[in-house]
């Protein structure tokens, strides 16, 4: 299949560019050619997952999928994906990903959480409303990989996963269905580091209480281990190829660059606004926190109880509870009132906390003990 890349077939100027032909002009065929087409290929040339996310919410707002369906095929670095309803600090280790430098994104689609690397691929089905069939599109990849070894035992099931072997989840679902378009994507698990995947989809945070979507943890393989003679490249040619027949399509797969402005203009907006605290963590579903832990220093110790409520990600009750001769309640109180307003984040709070101690001239023993127990409230961040 020949990989041609959009951005040579574009003419370089906003005006000229075929992608919003498609949108405006889409019943000029002489201008379109390729893009005129009933079904289209793309691949993403970046690694980016708020690039590439964001060149899905592109197409879903501005491509007219009534006449053309769309596979766009991509691939991350490192990172975790929530769906749209979820709560990052429920559903991932937050501490570990932030010591690794690994993002979190939040999708615009519903469902579960997913880790993404180089060994998985995505796949976005968009479709017009009515032609939206997850079934389908999920049997091109059972088929694509039937196709290529026979021997693999790969089912979609009622939730629209994908097993190998009747047990093992390879792919994960979740859709956007707009008014008139849709879409569908789904993960295929190849050769994904499996010794981060588990650790990062645990979390390290107790007492959360919330109506979140949660996900559904399963066992999980990558489709590799069972055939190391496979390659991500040969994959999603197989896919490509069986997206085109399976459709009727005959498109070759064009690499496109979501960075790339000229192309989707306003593109770079939207993964700004994918990469925003307000967009990733402030999204989350109304939460509240109640954790109870031990807090020592030198010699004294004492239980402290912790109750927060937080609404898009902003502490807007906070109450705490301990011994009044390990803290005077007055300190406990003006502190917890001051944390109101305060985002649900760690480097917001240590700054807060700094600005708290300055303001309230403590005595030392108060002073450490303070920032004991803040340590111990942002370690729950
Ligand atoms: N990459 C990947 N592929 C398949 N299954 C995974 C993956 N990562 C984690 N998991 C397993 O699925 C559950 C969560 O399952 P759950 O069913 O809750 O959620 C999903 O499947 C969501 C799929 C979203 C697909 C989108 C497509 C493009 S952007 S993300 C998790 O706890 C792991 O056990």
């Amino acid at each position: 299949m020949i990989t041609r890349t959009v951005r040579h077939m574009c003419l370089g100027t906003r005006s000229h560019n075929r992608w919003l032909q498609l949108r405006f002009h889409s019943t000029s065929p002489a201008i379109f050619e390729d893009v005129g087409k009933a079904g289209f290929i793309i691949k993403s040339s970046s690694t980016n997952v708020f690039e590439n996310l964001a060149l899905e919410d592109w197409i879903h707002d501005n491509v007219d999928l009534q006449k053309r369906s769309i596979l766009y095929l991509w691939r991350n670095s490192s990172a975790v994906v929530i769906g749209r309803h979820q709560n990052p600090w429920q559903e991932c280790n937050l501490r570990l990903m932030r010591q690794m430098g690994m993002p979190l994104a939040r999708r615009r689609s519903g469902g579960g959480t997913v880790f993404h690397d180089l060994g998985n691929i995505n796949m976005t089905f968009f479709t017009s409303k009515k032609k939206y069939d997850r079934h389908r599109n999920l049997s091109v990849v059972t088929s694509a990989l039937k196709n290529l070894r026979p021997g693999l035992d790969v089912q979609s099931t009622e939730r629209f996963d994908i097993l190998l072997n009747g047990q093992y989840k390879i792919s994960g679902t979740a859709a956007k269905l707009g008014r008139t378009s849709a879409y569908h994507h789904c993960t295929l698990l190849c050769s994904a580091d499996r010794s981060v995947l588990s650790p990062v989809l645990k979390s390290s945070f107790q007492g959360i209480k919330s109506n979140a979507t949660p996900s559904v943890p399963s066992p999980v393989k990558n489709l590799f281990d069972e055939d190391p003679t496979l390659d991500s490249e040969t994959i999603m040619t197989a896919l490509a190829c069986q997206y085109n027949r399976e459709f009727g399509f005959d498109s070759p797969v064009h690499e496109v660059d979501p960075g790339d402005e000229d192309c989707w203009p306003g593109i770079q907006k939207m993964a700004e606004e994918l990469r925003t605290w307000e967009w990733v963590y402030g999204r989350t579903p109304k939460f509240s926190v109640c954790t109870d832990f031990h807090v020592h220093v030198g010699s004294s110790n004492a239980k402290v109880t912790f109750n927060l409520d937080i609404k898009h990600g902003i502490i807007e009750n906070c109450s705490m509870d301990m011994p009044t001769e390990w803290l005077p309640k007055n300190v406990s109180d003006e502190f917890s009132s001051f944390l109101k307003g305060c985002k649900y984040c760690p480097n917001e709070m240590a700054a807060l906390v700094a600005a708290f101690l300055r303001a309230t001239h403590l005595g030392t023993e108060s002073s450490s003990r303070m920032y004991c127990l803040c340590e111990n409230v942002i370690a729950n961040m």
